[in-house]
């Protein structure tokens, strides 16, 4: 209970150190158990097998030294934290619900997911990926899969799963807000400066940036982790600003860029929306946010033509 909560601290799979909320138990047993926001955050460890959630996090002296723990502790925390101050939501249901993960899934696991209940997050195998919580953007696009599930719930092929892809990207890049890349503090360890994707410029990872160069094959579900490249192009413009395929975008900033993609998956998206119905949202989430005549309607506008959506 919220009597015994205190703050740890530990080293990050990056060997930083941070500072998060824990429980201690007594005077040797400290757990990885946040009472202070929602229902709580709690953190466990698979212990590199695959039954979930597996061991809660513990420690002897609150001087806590497992990476990948400490780095998906402070994430979800610090991804909570934003959904609170910056949308005013709790949690991913919006009611408080629970946020638990676990690290060590698996053997050499290179993947991090959202299981329908809780966050999951593979060791890597050093080569293509270390510890996947070691990425505040990581933690950030697998809490996004959960609030969007709760909300727009868009169905994960196609359009819609490239859309539900893009708005994890977009949250993503919002709360691990120095870059608009993905993944690029766990890809790759040996190839210093690239990432798993781009919002940028998703080219340089392979992805699209206008709808014309889209996939319409059947792997990955089709495509829902490259034709996200669209949307996020899209997202990146809006609020960075730029000229793409002869179009210029005026720039609105990261804040207000949020806000239009939080207003579109709480209020327009559903299921089966696809990218038009996006540019459509985002339009009428500027209007009702900004105003019909806004800067920020004009400049949504501007992004979806300059990415060939109408
Ligand atoms: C690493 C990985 C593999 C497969 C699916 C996902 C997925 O969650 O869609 C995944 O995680 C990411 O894409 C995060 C952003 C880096
Ligand atoms: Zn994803």
């Amino acid at each position: 209970n919220m009597l015994h909560e205190i703050t740890g601290t530990g080293t990050g799979v990056l060997g930083d150190t941070k500072s998060f909320e824990v429980t201690k138990v007594s005077n040797n047993n400290y757990t990885a158990k946040d009472t202070t926001r929602g229902k709580g955050i709690e953190t466990y460890t698979a212990r590199n097998r695959t039954t979930l959630p597996g061991t809660l996090g513990s420690d002897t002296d609150n001087n806590w030294t497992d990476g990948a723990l400490v780095d998906a502790h402070a994430y979800a925390q610090k991804t909570y934290d934003y959904y609170k101050n910056a949308h005013n939501r709790n949690s991913f249901d919006n009611n408080g619900a629970k946020l638990i993960s676990t690290v060590h899934y698996s053997n050499r696991y290179n993947n991090a997911f959202w299981n329908g209940t809780q966050m999951v997050y593979g060791d890597g195998d050093g080569s293509v990926f270390r510890p996947l919580s070691a990425g505040l953007d990581v933690v950030a696009h697998e809490l996004t899969h959960a609030v969007t599930e709760r909300t727009a719930n868009l169905i994960y092929q196609n359009e819609s799963g490239a859309l539900n892809e893009s708005i994890s990207d977009i949250f993503g890049a919002m709360i691990d807000d120095d870059d608009w890349l993905m993944g690029e503090d766990v890809y790759t360890p040996g190839t210093p400066g690239d990432a798993l994707r781009s919002l940028e410029d998703p080219t340089v990872a392979g992805d699209p940036d206008h709808y014309s160069d889209r996939y319409t094959g059947p792997n990955d579900n089709g495509g829902v982790h490259t034709n996200s490249g669209i949307n996020n192009k899209a997202a990146y413009l809006l609020a960075e600003g730029g000229t793409h395929t002869g179009v210029t975008v005026t720039g609105i900033g990261r804040n207000d860029t949020a806000k239009i993609y939080y207003y579109a998956l709480t209020n327009y998206l559903n299921p089966n929306s696809n990218f038009s119905a996006m540019r459509q949202a985002a339009i009428q989430s500027a209007t009702a946010l900004f105003g019909a005549n806004s800067q920020q309607v004009k400049s949504v506008k501007a992004a979806y033509d300059a990415v060939g959506v109408q």
